[in-house]
């Protein structure tokens, strides 16, 4: 029994639409899909999601909603009339948007509420289709599917007490259910987000729920590749990666599937498989405990991610004054900021945070002058254009040499490694540099590596 997640390029527009319904129909062990809100069309397009934001922010900035929710409304009535559905859906989704609009007072419960609705609305215009089709399918909301999360607007996390519920969905009759992504209920019945790209997330979930023997998760690459294709025009395709390894590079910058989204297959062991909505009969990447394929070649990818902030201290006799991390710790759990990496040397330290943290506040001031105050270093430095840069692969582990060939790739290029972290394990190697070396430091270990 698989459970398929379709992302928001597999289901843009009705075309998509119908090759997700071809997926279905070719494929019998396909009984559970998760899909997203419809993504973009072209480059240049909008994903639904960011319209709903688009949408929320308009009102809580009491501007005119009209001109964003006609949009959305019209990206839903093109799909719902070429796959010549009810159009009363329609009606429907309009009521439910006017009606969040005028009802939900909270800003943050408003804006997940608002964004939910992409992946909702698409998820019961999809049931619909099938139906039409003869595939008897039906549409399952997350609170009938009884993903109960956290009360914490756009950062849900599932209540584990929720897979016994989940596990029901294999009770339904119908051949095929259609669950909506990203969103699940908190105890109060509010509707809770996850991250962006959360979808991944929910698929994970119900995958684990029913025991699936298999998680697919269609996109719109045919698989997972050693770089970011955006910048190695023909990057090496990876068959077979862990769970371990793809954890590593899901977190900085590898999109294609979504980091938090590992935790639940992992605890079954439930395999991944990444797969093209638009090539389905490339078996595209696994993901697995354990990798059988290639064990011995050392890197398996490299990923980078920008938009990281460091505060770097220097005092002489740090390492002598007990309590001066935790106090740094303390400062930062004040201002609820969380941290990323923090690498040390004997007299200073640097704390490396997401920078996103501090849009919209002067929170990072605030924390350096809380710093200076309570810690009195010699002084403080803070870099706000930073990128982090993995390398990865349990084929590194006992091998000697990886870093200096990575220093030596990387000098060629001219790129400064501002700090540089290895853990215990020795599978992933992580290199703070500035923004600006990103994409010539990826082509760089490409080359050496590949
Ligand atoms: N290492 C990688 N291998 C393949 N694709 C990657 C990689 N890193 C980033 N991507 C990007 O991830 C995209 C798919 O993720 P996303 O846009 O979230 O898809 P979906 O809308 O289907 O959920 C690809 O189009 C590709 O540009
Ligand atoms: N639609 C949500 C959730 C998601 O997973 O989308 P996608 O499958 O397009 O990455 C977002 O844009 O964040």
């Amino acid at each position: 029994m698989k459970v398929a997640k379709f992302g928001g390029s597999s289901l843009s527009n009705a075309t998509q639409i119908k090759k997700v319904a071809s997926i279905v129909q070719n494929d019998k062990d396909i009984k559970t899909i998760v899909v997203s809100a419809p993504g973009k069309r072209c480059d240049d397009d909008v994903k639904v999601t960011d319209m709903l934001i688009a949408l929320c922010t308009n009102k809580i900035a009491g501007l005119d909603t009209e001109e964003a929710l006609t949009e959305i409304l019209m990206r839903y009535k093109s799909i719902v009339e070429e796959l010549s559905i009810d159009s009363s859906l329609l009606d429907n989704f309009e009521s439910i948007l006017r009606d969040y609009l005028n009802t939900i007072e909270d800003n943050d419960y408003l804006l997940d509420a608002l964004k939910s609705r992409g992946e909702d609305f698409n998820a019961q215009l999809i049931s619909a289709y099938f139906n039409s089709l003869g595939i008897s399918a039906k549409y399952v909301s997350p609170e009938e599917a009884g993903i109960r999360v956290t009360n914490t607007p756009a950062n849900a996390r599932l209540l584990p007490s929720s897979y016994n519920e989940i596990n029901k969905l294999k009770d339904y009759p119908e051949d095929v259910l259609v669950i909506p992504g990203f969103y699940g209920i908190a105890d109060n019945g509010n509707i809770v987000t996850f991250a962006r790209g959360g979808s991944d997330i929910t698929g994970a979930i119900i995958a684990r729920g029913i025991r699936a023997d298999i998680y697919e998760n269609y996109t719109d690459a045919s698989h997972i590749y050693a770089a970011h294709p955006g910048i190695i025009e023909e990057p090496y395709k990876i068959e077979e990666i862990t769970y371990r390894e793809m954890r590593e590079l899901a977190y900085a910058g590898f999109g294609i599937f979504h980091d938090e989204a590992l935790e639940p297959l992992y605890q079954e062991k439930i395999p991944v498989m990444i797969r093209n909505t638009n090539e389905p009969h490339i078996e595209g990447t696994k993901i697995v405990p354990e990798r059988k394929l290639n064990p011995d070649i050392p890197v398996i990818g490299f990923s980078c991610d920008e938009g990281f902030t460091s505060i770097s201290l220097h005092k002489y006799l740090l390492n002598k004054e007990i309590g001066f991390t935790r106090r740094i710790l303390q400062i930062l759990e004040d201002y609820q900021i969380s941290y990323e990496h923090m690498p040390s040397g004997i007299d200073d330290i640097s704390i490396i945070m997401r920078s996103n943290q501090f849009e919209n506040n002067n929170s990072l001031d605030k924390i350096i002058e809380e710093i200076d105050l309570q810690l009195e270093p010699e002084w403080i430095e803070v870099e706000e254009d930073l990128s982090l840069l993995f390398i990865v692969g349990l084929g590194m582990a006992r091998q000697v040499g990886i870093v200096s060939r990575v220093t030596a790739a990387l000098a060629e290029e001219k790129v400064n490694i501002r700090m540089m972290n290895q853990g215990s394990t020795e599978y992933s190697m992580m290199f703070a540099i500035q923004t600006n070396d990103h994409e010539p430091s990826i082509r760089a270990l490409f080359k050496e590596f590949f």
